[in-house]
């Protein structure tokens, strides 16, 4: 029991800090370094601990990680956990790559439920955000405990826009005929991994979304100390379920404390401290000792987390990297940007005050000679160009790249062996992704309903050139020919982030439209 009355009966142990996938919010692509074995827990030391925190009222154990299906004791270590009398509930998140050929022997041995993490169901995606292999492997996985009588099977998905929030409707039609609870999770920062509120997509913006589609959405009722909010669509076998750690925290009702691989108690996800067990353990501490200072630790745990923005500062252990923009624009005014993330500790590059930042306050760009410019109002302000004007038409633009990769980049992608994956498939998802994204990044760009976008990368022998096409096609009052150009240069420039490992030899030429229909202007076609 904590100094506020909660009283902590779910232990999260960490079996490994090694993962078989490398998720892009998680870990960074060459992996963490990993502590010496020798200073990990052993299985008999998790055992023994486990049986401390059952006999002081733990009820419920969940293996994590890392990925704990990669460990090669996980099958006995459950086995041991049944045997403790008083433990309720052996439970295991994964991500699902050993699950299928694992399954039948955790059972027997005692699992009782399982969650999974998919954050997409698009394979391509799927390659993109791991980066490796193993879709096929995930839903085989969930098939199976499914087919085992594991009910419901949780799917956690991590939702961050720009990736995968135009899911959410396809991850709920998941649960139509399975028996899930697919649990949409507010993205987290932690230390490393360029957290920004602007790329966690909110309970409620999800919920809307849902509800637009599902207005029937009824709400189920939950146990205190869940972490999820959870609803179904009537008539569905599985339910929907979100998990708020960001927007609406559950602080209040944490049972939770957790043992990470190397033997640390943290009694808060969030929270810095952390008192090394192990070595009490291996310098012959006492069952009675252990308590105490397993209780002093319960005792100074924090009310709550310290909100979103303030944890995203914190040193933390690493889930890591995924990269994003320094400034965030404040809608009120045209020069003006609060510094969220990566200028904190630093002078921010173009901020008139030219002092460090401390990451709360507004910064205020350097503005620039503005008279030559076309998209500009009578003041010098930057303005988009008024289309509401204009009629509506089919419109249609293609548009190419090429990047010439030499001989050795260029036969490793036809061969996908290149380290960081398949070439041409994450660089295909990175041309779609910046079509969609256009309106972000082209400044006085419109952003406009895409209804087709399409990017094929082909293999030229004779140039050593991989060559990229584009096509976009929207109905609306302004013309497509910038998505289309944006797809071709984003799809080119991650052909050459993937091979400059490498070679640097790499040209990106020929970024060009090709052809375009519709608008006022006519059609156009490069012969
Ligand atoms: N704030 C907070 N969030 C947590 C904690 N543990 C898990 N979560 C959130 O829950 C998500 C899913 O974690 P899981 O490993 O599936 O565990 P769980 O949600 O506790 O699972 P159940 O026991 O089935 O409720 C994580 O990605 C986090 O977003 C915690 O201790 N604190
Ligand atoms: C850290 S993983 C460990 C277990 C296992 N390897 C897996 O992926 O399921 C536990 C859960 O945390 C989620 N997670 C990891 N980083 C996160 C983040 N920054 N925000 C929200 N959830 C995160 C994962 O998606 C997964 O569901
Ligand atoms: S979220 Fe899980 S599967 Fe993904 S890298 Fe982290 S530990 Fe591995
Ligand atoms: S942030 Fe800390 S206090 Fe809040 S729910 Fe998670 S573990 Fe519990």
């Amino acid at each position: 029991m904590d100094s506020f009355g909660r009283h902590h009966n779910y232990l999260r142990i960490s079996l490994t800090e090694k993962c078989n996938l490398r998720c892009q919010y998680c870990m960074p692509e060459e992996g963490v370094q990993l502590t010496p074995k020798s200073e990990l827990l052993t299985a008999q030391e998790i055992i023994t601990l486990a049986r401390l925190f059952v006999k002081e009222g733990v009820e419920k154990i969940r293996l994590t990680g890392g990925e704990p299906l990669i460990r090669p004791d996980v099958v006995d270590i459950v086995g041991q956990l049944y045997k403790l009398e008083g433990l309720k509930t052996i439970a295991v998140t994964t991500n699902g790559i050993n699950l299928a050929r694992l399954l039948p022997r955790l059972k027997e041995a005692g699992l009782n439920a399982i969650n999974i993490s998919l954050d997409t169901l698009v394979p391509a995606k799927f390659e993109f955000i791991v980066r490796r292999k193993g879709f096929h492997k995930v839903m085989e996985g969930i098939h199976k405990a499914t087919e085992l009588g594991y009910h419901p099977v949780k799917v956690n998905c991590v939702v961050m826009r720009g990736f995968n929030e135009d899911e959410v409707l396809d991850f709920v039609d998941f649960t139509k005929d399975l028996p899930l609870d697919v649990r949409f999770i507010e993205y987290m920062p932690f230390d490393g991994n360029k957290w920004n509120f602007k790329k966690m997509v909110s309970y409620k913006e999800m919920l809307d979304t849902i509800k637009q589609r599902w207005p029937e959405l009824e709400r189920l009722p939950c146990e205190s100390s869940s972490t999820a909010k959870s609803y179904k669509v009537p008539h569905f076998q599985g339910q929907i379920s979100f998990i708020t750690s960001m927007s609406e925290h559950f602080c209040g009702s944490c049972n939770r404390l957790r043992i990470t691989a190397d033997g640390n108690l943290k009694v808060c996800l969030f929270g810095n401290s952390e008192v090394s067990l192990r070595d009490h353990l291996r310098s012959g501490a006492s069952e009675e000792e252990l308590i105490q200072i397993i209780g002093a630790a319960v005792g100074r745990k924090k009310k709550q987390h310290a909100g979103m923005f303030n944890i995203s500062r914190m040193k933390n252990r690493p889930m890591v990297l995924i990269g994003y923009c320094v400034f965030q624009k404040d809608p009120s005014s045209t020069f003006d940007t609060k510094c969220l993330d990566a200028s904190v500790g630093q002078v921010p590059v173009d901020c008139q005050s030219k002092e460090v930042c401390s990451g709360s306050e507004f910064h205020t760009k350097v503005p620039r000679a503005s008279d030559n410019l076309t998209h500009t109002d009578e003041e010098g302000r930057a303005t988009m160009v008024d289309v509401g004007g204009k009629p509506d038409s089919r419109r249609t633009a293609v548009a190419g790249a090429v990047v010439l990769l030499g001989e050795k980049a260029f036969r490793m992608v036809r061969q996908n062996q290149v380290k960081k994956g398949d070439v041409l498939a994450v660089a295909q998802i990175a041309g779609i992704q910046g079509a969609k994204l256009t309106s972000q990044l082209i400044p006085l760009c419109h952003n406009i309903p895409l209804y087709h976008v399409e990017v094929s990368l082909s293999l030229d022998e004779a140039r050593h050139a991989v060559v990229i096409r584009s096509s976009c096609h929207t109905w609306g009052r302004t013309g497509v020919e910038m998505e289309a150009l944006t797809a071709a240069s984003l799809a080119a420039l991650t052909v050459y982030d993937m091979c400059k490992a490498v070679t640097h030899d790499i040209v990106i030429q020929e970024l060009k439209l090709l052809s375009k229909t519709g608008g006022q202007r006519g059609d156009f076609s490069r012969v």
